[in-house]
């Protein structure tokens, strides 16, 4: 059974694309053919990824505004069975016209409907903020992924956003679950990193993953060349968490 999970939080630079492209790529590696929906108009997603935003010639807007069949906007990645609906900046404008059309919060779970059968995951990057974007990306989603930095205020906003969660659970998406916690930045050489998850596992329990992600340079570097972190540098640290990550989504949906 597929799999649809939004990585979210509408704080900005928390570490949602690079835990969307990392984790599909690592679930991808394990085997897992995997979709990202890259539902953010900065297209950091689709860029992170190899593919060039001059070269999409039709994108998730397309699905959204034109209700495109989503199998039309569908590219590939260097890696077999890792695909990618991607984002230009023709997005920004989806905000504002969804909202004078009918049934728009079901827009992305209709296109998705077309295609989703052919993956076991679908990821989706959500932009941050809580708009239309995001309504489309949970009300098409079994779950949320939602990474905290950790910083201090990791907390604040995060009960608009569950608020959010309970708005589409209640209207559009009554099965819409919270997948996990993700703690990301962590810098073990000040004491706040460790205070912060102290604070997030206080409140979210056992729903906060077990892999926390450090702050690594090699994370940073590797979407500039379009490449995901195994395919960068496998050897590296930000591969070991991230593939310590698939395995922990992995095990929590009963897949080896
Ligand atoms: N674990 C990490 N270690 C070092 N740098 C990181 C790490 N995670 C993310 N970054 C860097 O921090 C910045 C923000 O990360 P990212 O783009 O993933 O966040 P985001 O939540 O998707 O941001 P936005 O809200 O703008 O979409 C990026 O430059 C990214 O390369
Ligand atoms: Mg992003």
């Amino acid at each position: 059974m597929v799999k649809v999970i939004s990585i979210a939080n509408q704080k900005g630079g928390v570490g949602k694309t690079t835990t969307t492209i990392n984790l599909a790529a690592c679930l991808n590696e394990a085997g897992k053919r995997v979709l990202i929906v890259d539902s953010d108009p900065q297209g950091n997603a689709t860029s992170g990824l190899g593919i060039k935003k001059s070269d999409v010639s039709k994108d998730v807007y397309d699905v959204l505004i034109n209700q495109l069949p989503m199998k039309s906007a569908i590219y590939h990645t260097k890696r077999v069975h890792l695909d990618v609906v991607p984002a230009t900046i023709q997005l920004a404008g989806a905000e504002i016209e969804l909202t004078t059309q009918t049934a728009r919060e079901q827009r992305l779970l209709k296109g998705l409907a077309g295609v989703k059968a052919q993956y076991d995951y679908v990821l989706i990057d959500c932009p941050p903020s809580l708009g239309q974007l995001s309504i489309n990306a949970f009300t098409a989603s079994d779950s949320i992924i939602i990474p905290v930095q950790s910083e201090y205020y990791a907390l604040e906003g995060l009960s608009q956003l569950l608020n959010t969660v309970r708005l589409v659970q209640k209207h559009f998406n009554p099965e819409l679950s919270i997948e996990g916690v993700l703690l990301t930045m962590y810098d073990a050489r000040t004491n706040l990193g460790a205070e912060v998850i102290e604070e997030v596992r206080k409140t979210f329990r056992d729903r906060v993953y077990q892999t926390v992600i450090p702050r690594i340079t090699r994370l940073a570097e590797a979407p500039s060349y379009g490449l995901s972190i195994i395919d960068y540098d496998r050897k590296s640290r930000g591969a070991e968490v991230y593939q310590a990550l698939a395995k922990e989504v992995m095990a929590a949906n009963g897949d080896k």
